[in-house]
């Protein structure tokens, strides 16, 4: 049975003016916002989604484009004119007063852009403020507001006033007091938009702890794009009152649904929001250690590169062996290619930002490793690769990675070494060797070679069979023939 969301927002339009009935059948018929604007202003028309448990999803759009009616909807503060919205599970469209507010204290809390602090109470008293409300007596109101400041950063400010604080710390107390009251849902309407912008980016990295460490549903406003991929799991891009398109960070840097989203996005940073494992490809020469260094050589060649991944049982990463190493080892007829192992390459994790890799791709000339936390090979990221998805320059990335780190030694010196030094034990063992490379790489020439063998095969029986048919057939044409002969011929 799958989970019902946290939030469901259902084809809800909010018109605010005369005739609203008229206007949501006119904007249904095709009319535009500004066809209406004489009756009254469409300020959230047709939005259709749901917000899962545990996700930040964030609402973005330019000043008037309507995240704040929409997320006023979510919590009943406003009733949408049309359309649904339901609260884990409970449809609170036209639902009564007494129920609405017992649906919020329970499952939904607010954070707004001014802190809305109580100016007259402690630090603590306004942390504890919702559960006051939620008639929580006040030696448990007060353990769980001191616990909670601590979890924010705010241990020990308790006794403070609010004035006495700075606005980064007067936000902290903000949400504090939307996380003491416990609730499933926290919606956050432009809550970092008033602070300075380095204690805002501290804000933002805390949210997304906080939110891993309570697994809380957060619907987030902003109008700042930065802020809105570096923290929504997946975005809605609001224009005119419109979600024009929803989808992950990723989806919509590199993928914008129309020309507006584009335009929009680009001047993102996309280092702050593109990770390793968005931008990573397959591995283009990977070998496991056991293959020995003739396979190993033998895929250079035949990829054209000056090294190959070296993996271990499970495909973990041992290190990187460059040609000219693994040429020497060939040449010694040695038949191991640790010595060839190298492990001064980059290695990163899939989850790192772009922003985080640039100081590895800097160091080294090599492609980046990208492993998982078992230090499994899952890709790698070319130099040109990173470059390219900062710049937005996708296409044909991959063409100009295999290049990346070119052959340094000619295909045919290799050819030459490897059949000078082929002896008839190691023409068994290379065959092996063989196998295990074509293992490692899933798209190595030798399985497209095999495969194509195998079709090669196929086609030639099929041609065998058919030219059996057409020699039986010829012979069933000559007997008829005779028969047909003798038939006429007098006896
Ligand atoms: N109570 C209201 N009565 C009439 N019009 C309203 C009301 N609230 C909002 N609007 C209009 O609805 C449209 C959307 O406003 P809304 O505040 O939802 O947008 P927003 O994206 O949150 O913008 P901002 O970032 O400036 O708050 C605007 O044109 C606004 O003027």
């Amino acid at each position: 049975m799958t989970e019902t969301p946290a939030l469901e927002v259902r084809r809800l339009t909010k018109f605010f003016g005369r005739k609203p009935r008229e206007a949501i059948e006119r904007l249904r018929a095709g009319a535009s916002r500004t066809e209406l604007a004489p009756l009254g202003t469409a300020a959230v028309i047709d939005a259709d989604f749901e917000v899962h448990r545990g996700e930040i999803f964030v609402v973005m759009g330019l000043s008037g484009s309507g995240k704040s009616t929409l997320i006023r909807t979510l919590n009943g503060l406003l009733e949408p004119s049309d359309g649904t919205v339901t609260v884990m599970g409970e449809t609170i469209t036209g639902m009564s007063r007494k129920r609405l507010r017992e649906v919020r204290r329970r499952h939904v809390s607010m954070v707004f852009q001014h802190f809305a602090l109580l100016p007259h109470r402690t630090v603590l008293e306004n942390a504890a403020y919702g559960l006051e409300i939620q008639g929580v007596s006040p030696a448990e109101r007060r353990a769980r507001a001191e616990h909670i400041l601590e979890r924010v950063g705010l241990g020990g400010w308790g006794d403070k006033m609010p004035a006495e604080l700075s606005g980064g710390m007067q936000q902290r107390v903000g949400l504090a007091r939307a996380l003491a009251s416990d609730t499933d849902i926290l919606l956050m309407d432009e809550a970092f938009s008033a602070l300075d912008p380095l204690i805002r980016k501290e804000m933002q990295e805390q949210l997304v702890e906080l939110q891993h460490e309570l697994g809380k549903t957060i619907v987030f406003i902003t109008h700042d794009l930065n802020e809105a991929m570096f923290l929504g799991d997946r975005i809605a891009v609001m224009r005119d009152g419109r979600i024009v398109q929803l989808g992950t960070a990723e989806e919509i840097l590199t993928d914008p649904a129309d020309g507006y989203v584009a335009q929009f996005v680009q001047d993102v940073d996309r280092s702050r929001v593109l990770t390793a494992g968005n931008v990573m490809e397959a591995p283009r020469a990977v070998v496991t250690a056991s293959a020995g260094p003739r396979a190993a050589l033998r895929s250079m060649r035949d990829l054209q590169t000056s090294m190959v991944f070296v993996v271990g049982s499970g495909r973990r990463l041992l290190g990187v062996a460059h040609d000219r190493d693994v040429l020497r080892l060939v040449q010694r007829g040695e038949r191991s290619l640790e010595s060839a192992i190298s492990d001064d390459h980059p290695v990163v994790g899939a989850d790192e930002h772009l922003s985080e890799l640039f100081e590895s791709a800097v160091e080294s000339q090599l492609p980046l490793a990208v492993v998982d936390e078992q230090g499994r090979l899952l890709g790698a990221v070319p130099r040109v690769t990173l470059l390219a998805a900062l710049g937005n320059v996708s296409a044909n990335t991959a063409e100009q990675a295999i290049i990346e780190t070119p052959a340094t030694i000619p295909v045919d010196v290799i050819t030459a070494t490897l059949h000078r030094t082929a002896r008839p034990d190691t023409a068994l063992a290379d065959a092996a060797d063989a196998s295990a490379v074509a293992a490692a790489a899933a798209e190595a020439a030798d399985i497209r070679a095999e495969a194509l063998s195998k079709e090669t095969e196929a086609f030639s029986r099929d041609a065998e069979a058919l030219s059996r048919d057409a020699e039986a057939l010829s012979q069933e044409t000559d007997a008829t023939r005779a028969d047909a002969a003798g038939e006429r011929s007098p006896a």
